[in-house]
């Protein structure tokens, strides 16, 4: 079997996961060491694996409310598996069309002991939850216009939505102008976390969405 390298745990692991820090760890070790085998990650990210994703992920735990939070197109655990670990006040329902994905998700969710969350097989626009969402998280999944349509309608009325994005924000969101009126998202916002505690900043949209008769 070839040598993995995977990236040094930086300080700010500890600051951000507090008292769940071992728990990180464990995934972290977890994904660094099997995910590019399970097709989860490329053979480029375990060298930077907490810098680029798992500290990108967890630097927007304090944006979330102890309520349902749903997480679209997980993945490897990004970043729903994260925050279900450093928030166990949250209940987290894990929303992947992708098999294999799901069964990672299932296994290490299972492995780390995480009683808060809930992993749905399915695309987001097929799926039918028994509540609505009072926040939606997504992180690599699509553009803000297409990412619209697959998470605004699983919040309840004035759910949040909370999209990681890259530098070109500004740009996805004036793309998105028609689909943010469509879908009734008012307060639209970017918050840019992470300066002066990561190497690399965290940019989310953040919104409001009221039903019509709400
Ligand atoms: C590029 S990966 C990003 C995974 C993870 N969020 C991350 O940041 O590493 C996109 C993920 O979205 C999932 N996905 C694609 N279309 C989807 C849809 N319509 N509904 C839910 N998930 C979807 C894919 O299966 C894949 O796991």
């Amino acid at each position: 079997m070839r040598d993995i390298t995977i990236e040094a745990e930086p300080a700010a692991a500890a600051v951000l996961a507090g008292d769940r820090a071992d728990v990180l760890r464990r995934f972290a070790d977890n994904l660094g060491r099997f995910g590019e085998e399970r097709g989860l990650i490329g053979p480029l990210e375990p060298p930077r694996l907490w810098s680029r994703h798992i500290l990108n992920s967890a630097i927007i735990a304090p944006l979330l409310r102890p309520g349902r939070v749903g997480d679209i197109g997980t993945g490897a655990g990004l970043p729903g598996l994260v925050l279900a670990i450093i928030r166990p006040d949250v209940d987290f329902v894990l929303i992947e069309p992708m098999e294999r994905r799901v069964a990672w998700l299932e296994e290490q969710s299972e492995e780390l002991g995480l009683e808060n969350v809930t992993i749905v097989r399915s695309r987001a626009e097929d799926v039918r939850l028994d509540l609505p969402l009072d926040q939606v998280t997504a992180r690599a999944v699509s553009a803000l216009r297409t990412l619209l349509p697959l998470t605004a309608p699983l919040l309840r009325n004035g759910g949040e939505l909370v999209l990681m994005k890259g530098a070109s924000v500004d740009a996805e969101i004036a793309a998105a102008e028609k689909q943010l009126r469509k879908f009734k998202v008012s307060g639209v916002r970017v918050d840019v976390l992470g300066e002066g505690l990561l190497d690399d900043v965290t940019r989310v949209v953040r919104g409001i969405v009221r039903a019509t008769d709400g």
